[in-house]
């Protein structure tokens, strides 16, 4: 069992992370649950986990209520958000109790958003079933929906009282879930760790095959990183955090454009944004040239979209661009874009004019 500390003084938890935990979480949860029920909120995909799980709280003599959602990013909704509150309150949730988020990324940022202004907030634990959430979304504490004009534009910062992962559930997941996580994986490798990143271009084919050693291994440096920046900076004030948005400025313009059907997974607009973030980063001769196509190539061979034609974007830069105007590191006007000196060398860059962007974009293959 490894077991991270995520260092927020009173809103301090645990990352455990084992092989079979899902098994065991009932002992793990009891002390958390003091005697109350744990509604479980689970994505449809989960039935199996769901029942692991909720036989591990039965015997630890913890009661749940299951309630299932439809799997896909169409449940980060005000839709889904209303029905999800109506329920938990039906249920009689205080706010001393926690409600558990068993699924990926989507399950636990609705789940989080919903605990976090359920009776102007109540607990919850994150139980993540994908590579993506087990890696990034699971640990930190951004929570929120989508709305029509764009991504995660309306949520909270509320933290887990705990992260349960349990990498077996991995092996349930198909393979294009997989290679999506694991641009996430490799995000933490180009902002600030060279030397992981050299380790996921030797191991990425054992991770996306399953293997487990290096699916620990990939989870458990993953999740230092991420717990090791949040605790410098929870809420991105400092700048700190904003490291972990690397590619998501264009990332989340790829997938407002896409229209978050499922035909541009976010861990594929990710790696998508990443390369583009390389790519424009060595444009303006900030990055050598040698390693935004080693990014780009490393992705390529993970299985990920390398850029705008990969990730089957046709719009122009200014369309593009307007989708990033609902960026939630816009300021005055300006926009704080993560870009690159080099593999591990990421920073904010306050000093870039949106028409640049643009026109940056119109040179990209489309
Ligand atoms: N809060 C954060 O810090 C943060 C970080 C990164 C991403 N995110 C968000 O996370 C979301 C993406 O998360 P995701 O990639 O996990 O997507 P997801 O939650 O949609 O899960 C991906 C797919 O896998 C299925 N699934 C889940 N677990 C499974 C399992 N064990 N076996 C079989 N199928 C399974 C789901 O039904 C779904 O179809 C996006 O909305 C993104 O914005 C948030
Ligand atoms: O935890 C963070 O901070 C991140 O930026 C992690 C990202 O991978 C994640 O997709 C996050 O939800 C993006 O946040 P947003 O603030 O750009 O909506
Ligand atoms: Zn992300």
């Amino acid at each position: 069992m490894t077991t991270i500390p995520v260092s927020l003084g009173a809103r301090s938890y645990d990352v455990v992370i084992e092989a079979g935990l899902l098994a065991r979480a009932g002992a793990l949860l009891a002390p958390i649950a003091r005697g109350r029920p744990m509604p479980i909120v689970a994505d449809e995909a989960v039935a199996p986990h769901l029942e692991t799980l909720r036989a591990s709280l039965a015997a630890a003599g913890i009661a749940s209520e299951a309630i299932v959602l439809p799997a896909g990013e169409g449940s980060k909704s005000w839709a889904t958000l209303e029905l999800l509150m109506d329920r938990l309150l039906a249920l009689g949730v205080e706010r001393r109790d926690h409600v558990i988020a068993l699924g990926g990324g989507v399950i636990g940022d609705l789940v989080g958003f919903a605990s976090a202004i359920l009776k102007r907030g109540c607990g919850f634990v994150q139980v993540p079933t994908t590579l993506l959430a087990q890696v990034d979304s699971s640990v930190g504490g951004k929570t929120g929906i989508n709305t029509q004009a764009g991504k995660n534009l309306v949520g909270a910062f509320h933290q887990p009282a705990i992260v349960l992962i349990d990498p077996t559930t991995l092996d349930t997941l198909p393979l294009r879930e997989v290679r999506a996580g694991y641009a996430e994986v490799a995000k933490y490798g180009l902002i600030d760790d060279p030397e992981f990143f050299a380790w996921c271009e030797g191991n990425a084919d054992r991770l996306l095959a399953g293997d487990p050693e290096a699916r620990e291994i990939a989870i458990a440096r993953s999740v230092a990183a991420k717990a090791r920046i949040v605790g410098e900076d929870e809420r991105e004030t400092s700048g700190r955090r904003a490291l972990l948005n690397l590619g998501h400025t264009f990332g989340h313009a790829l997938e407002a454009e896409a229209g978050f059907d499922g035909s541009l997974l976010h861990g594929e607009a990710v790696a998508a944004g990443m390369a583009l973030a390389f790519a424009f980063s060595a444009s303006r001769g900030l990055c050598p040239p040698e390693d935004s196509a080693r990014v780009a190539a490393h992705l390529r061979a993970a299985g990920l979209p390398d850029g705008l034609a990969a990730a089957g974007i046709s719009a122009g830069g200014a369309r593009l661009v307007d989708h990033m105007r609902h960026d939630k590191k816009m300021e005055s006007g300006t926009l704080a874009l993560l870009l690159a000196r080099g593999i591990g060398q990421t920073y904010v860059d306050r000093g870039v004019a949106l028409d640049e962007i643009a026109a940056f974009l119109d040179t990209q293959p489309r």
